[in-house]
């Protein structure tokens, strides 16, 4: 039997009568069929427990079924009392900022099992792609952004969760690398979850990525999905996973979010081989990101205050770069982003371990076709395989999910200072694509030797050794929740 698309009910408050109509895309809370009823306001009295509902819904009138989370009946106990039905969900402003709330109606009883039944087509509804009472393994930083990511859990994320019946496990990390050392050794995790949150910044998804490899199956436990609850001071996987860095838009995400595969990076230095699925840099970006702990003080402007510092003092990055180029002019560049804007590839091997590396290590020779570029004057290394770097850096625009291509952008000092302004401007919308003074190429495997004797390397924004190192790409190894199946960037 088909299940019912819209049941009456009648509001807490005054008793006024409504038919809740499940439309193509939002729950309708249909005014024109209230009138006030007697009868229903003679069953009100006795019912004392729960809220009333939101006015603000009912002025509105309807809530998308993206931004619903749960509905339930409260069976009526005695004859002489109503069931109430009560739906949970998300009030969602333009700004991708989200609050909980919740809407209650009484069902009369003989309406009882049809209510159940149109309870069910709306979760069918509400999770058309996506499982319902997700499973899920919470990473908690507890040292995040300013050490405030449990207490922003508690209040932001975990209402939501539970208000959505999420089954969720929580463990804070007590050190760096626990996360990594929980993912590798936990016994059960594809079985026992359908996603890894991470409660943090940027670091602990790298470490999951990293744990993930170390697994003996890594290649299927790379499909379990892995997405962030932005709690750090960079969190740019949610950024492009979510389009906003709401904690509780963020949460409705999660609830909601869409396994997509995406690719990912090997990447080689000293003996050691390790996983990237952000960013690489070396040269003013790593400088900024790291080299400016003395400035901390500043909050999120030291990052700005030193790039201009050492674009001023013409700083320069003397390296070897060596890579594989794929498309290297803007116009190739627009067709290949468009012929891969719906590519949906999925990495499938008859090996269940992490894939062989096609261009061996940091410690083999370069390959013939590769092109190496010398710079004594390398001001800008950086490589991204996600659109945003930060809320105010679409630094790679063109980037897509599994397109099997890293972005990478050159930016040579010897420019006129004024160009390099231009550029570093035009990145908080992604216009510094379009300039002629940097470099922006489509690769998919490349070395990188610096030639000073110490700075600074980043890799998913986290520190690692100054000393060359080697990236190949993995087309579609990984899997992230994405709010809508896609990375949330204006594209080009
Ligand atoms: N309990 C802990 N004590 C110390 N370090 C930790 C702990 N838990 C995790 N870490 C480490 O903290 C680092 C930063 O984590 P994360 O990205 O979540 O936060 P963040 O605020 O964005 O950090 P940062 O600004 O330092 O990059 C990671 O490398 C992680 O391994």
């Amino acid at each position: 039997m088909p299940l019912p698309d819209s049941i009456v009910g009648y509001t807490q408050a005054d008793g006024v009568r409504v038919r809740l109509l499940l439309e193509d895309r939002f729950l309708l809370i249909d005014h024109a069929q209230m009138y006030s009823s007697q009868q229903s306001l003679g069953c009100l009295s006795s019912i004392s427990c729960v809220s009333a509902p939101s006015t603000e819904i009912l002025q509105q009138n309807s809530i998308i079924y993206f931004n619903v989370l749960w509905a339930e009946l409260l069976p009526s106990t005695l004859q002489s009392q109503p069931a109430v039905l009560t739906i949970d969900y998300c009030k969602v402003k333009n700004d991708k900022k989200a609050t909980l709330d919740r809407v209650s109606f009484l069902i009369d009883v003989q309406n009882e099992r049809a209510c159940e039944a149109w309870i069910e087509n709306l979760l069918k509804r509400s999770y058309r792609n996506t499982i319902r009472n997700k499973r899920l393994f919470v990473l908690i930083n507890p040292f995040g952004g300013q050490g405030t990511a449990m207490t922003r859990y508690k209040k932001y994320s975990a209402p939501i969760l539970a208000a959505a019946r999420c089954r969720v496990e929580e463990i804070e990390t007590k050190y760096r690398g626990h996360a990594a050392e929980i993912i590798e050794n936990m016994e059960g995790l594809e079985q026992n979850y359908d996603a890894i949150v991470c409660c943090s910044g940027d670091g602990i998804p790298h470490e999951v990525f990293n744990g993930l490899s170390k697994r003996t199956n890594a290649a299927t436990a790379f499909k379990m999905p892995v997405c962030q609850l932005p709690c750090g001071s960079g969190n740019a996987l949610c950024l492009n996973l979510v389009g906003s860095n709401d904690l509780s838009f963020a949460t409705l995400s999660v609830v909601k979010g869409i396994p997509i595969s995406v690719d990912l990076c090997s990447l080689t230095q000293d003996n050691k081989r390790y996983i990237t699925f952000l960013s690489q840099a070396l040269g003013m970006i790593a400088d900024c990101d790291l080299g400016t702990e003395n400035m901390r003080w500043m909050g999120e402007s030291r990052f700005t205050v030193g790039l201009i510092m050492r674009v001023l003092a013409g700083a320069k990055y003397p390296c070897r770069v060596s890579v594989r180029i794929l498309h290297e002019s803007r116009t190739q560049i627009r067709q290949v982003y468009q012929e891969h804007k719906n590519n949906q590839y999925i990495y499938t091997s008859a090996h269940t371990q992490l894939p062989d590396l096609k261009y061996g290590t940091v410690h083999d020779p370069v390959p013939e076709d590769w092109k190496s570029i010398d710079s004594s004057s390398l001001a800008v290394f950086y490589v991204g395989k996600m659109p945003w770097m930060s809320s105010d850096a679409l630094f790679f625009p063109a980037a897509l999910p599994r397109d099997g291509y890293l972005d990478m952008v050159l930016i040579d000092s010897s420019i006129p200072k004024k160009e390099i302004f231009t550029i570093l401007l035009g990145v908080a919308e992604g216009k510094h694509f379009d300039s002629k003074y940097l470099h922006y190429y489509k690769v998919d495997a490349y070395r990188i030797e610096p030639k000073a004797h110490s700075g600074y390397i980043s890799i998913d924004g986290e520190s690692f050794n100054f000393a060359p190192f080697q990236v190949e790409l993995h087309t579609g190894l990984g899997t992230m929740l994405s709010r809508t199946g896609e990375f949330q960037a204006p594209g080009i």
